[in-house]
């Protein structure tokens, strides 16, 4: 039987894989639900619908943290489930989209979890993330003398400036939508006395986004209020869920601001040109684009489903010879010569 290859995107919020052979890509939540915390409950989407709603037998667990593999079993699990049915077909070859700025024990964590969750693996190999992000995105990475690509997502941001097809300098910050999440949660807390779910918190964040719109508005949301102690329904501002989203905000923008002033004269010139390239689920979030803007002074794009454009650059380098150059084993001997 003719083996398959897979693109693999193993995001904190959201797993994303193209199937060479369906040519489709499919994408699942990154959520396991154990039972009695030995017993897998659900996994994926069915799963994440369970979150801060299960009852108190079943545990609702992110087997990624912050762009890491945090659970390894579990996110074997969740890998094994998703790609079920070729286990007992032929070799599989697999592409794995990984973060540069990890220790090299987390990256050869993503080698192992697909080497080993796959039986057959034939081979893994691994591209650097920023890289699949950009070509996922159409630039032309070989003649492009410089360009920034910022990926937000679910658990991280990925700052990475590159040039003639190479990363010149990257940087993964911990912060992503669910620390967005987070401070909106506890702000509401802080606030109004008044405990939302991280659920309700995402709603809001997507409601309000970060910029334009007008100021005075408000969406009426459940939760718990915490003097009475009861449930209830209450109004939240546009202007607290702004005011939550700040901090992390700002310390984005600043990890974009010292790696622009970090990068050489000459590729600068081409970011001042093309200017950031937004990608990963959070540049969809209303005004992210505007406020970049503003406050770096460089141009702004934001891809086109940009939560995909790192599984889209995988199926681009699986489909096209020319691009597998820019792929590795972790089993090369010459590995760290060509990092
Ligand atoms: N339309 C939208 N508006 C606002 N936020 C959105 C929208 N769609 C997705 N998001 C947010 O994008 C995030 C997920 O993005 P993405 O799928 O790129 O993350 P990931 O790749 O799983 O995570 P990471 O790259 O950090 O490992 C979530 O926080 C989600 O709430």
């Amino acid at each position: 039987m003719a083996r398959n290859v897979y693109g693999l995107d193993l995001g904190t919020y959201e797993i994303k894989i193209y199937d060479k052979k369906k040519d489709e890509i499919r994408r699942e939540k990154d959520v396991i639900a154990m039972k009695d915390k030995h017993y897998v409950f659900s996994t994926g989407d069915s799963a994440y619908e369970m979150y801060e709603k299960a009852p108190e037998n079943i545990q609702v667990v992110f087997p990624m943290k912050n762009g890491v593999i945090a659970h390894f079993d579990d996110m074997q699990y969740l890998l094994e489930s998703l790609l079920k049915g070729e286990r007992a077909s032929s070799r599989c070859e697999y592409l794995v989209a990984v973060p540069t700025d990890v220790t090299e024990v987390e990256k050869r964590a993503f080698y192992d979890l697909v080497f080993h969750s796959a039986a057959k693996a034939k081979s893994v190999k691994i591209v650097e993330r920023g890289i699949a992000d950009a070509i996922g995105y159409g630039a032309d990475i070989w003649n492009e003398k410089g360009m920034m690509i910022a990926n937000f997502g679910g658990g991280t941001t990925e700052i990475s400036v590159l040039s003639s097809g190479g990363i010149v300098l990257n940087r993964l910050v911990k912060i992503g939508g669910e620390h967005f999440d987070m401070s909106v949660l506890n702000l509401v807390r802080h606030h109004r006395d008044f405990l939302i779910g991280r659920m309700t918190a995402e709603r809001l964040r997507r409601e309000f986004g970060v910029f334009d719109q007008e100021t005075n508005a408000s969406l009426t949301v459940s939760g718990r209020d915490l003097v009475q102690g009861v449930p209830q329904e209450k109004a939240i501002s546009i202007g607290l869920v702004r005011a939550a989203m700040k901090e992390p905000l700002e310390v984005c923008v600043e990890a974009i601001r010292s790696m622009y002033d970090r990068t050489p004269p000459d590729v600068r010139r081409g970011i001042e040109k093309n200017g950031i390239y937004l990608t990963g689920g959070l540049a969809n979030l209303r005004g992210l684009s505007t406020y970049l803007q503003e406050s770096t002074g460089l141009p702004v794009t934001t891809a086109k489903d940009p939560e995909l454009c790192a599984v889209r650059g995988l199926k681009t380098i699986i489909l096209n010879k020319e691009f597998r150059k820019l792929t590795y084993s972790m089993l090369d001997e010459d590995y760290r010569w060509l990092r």
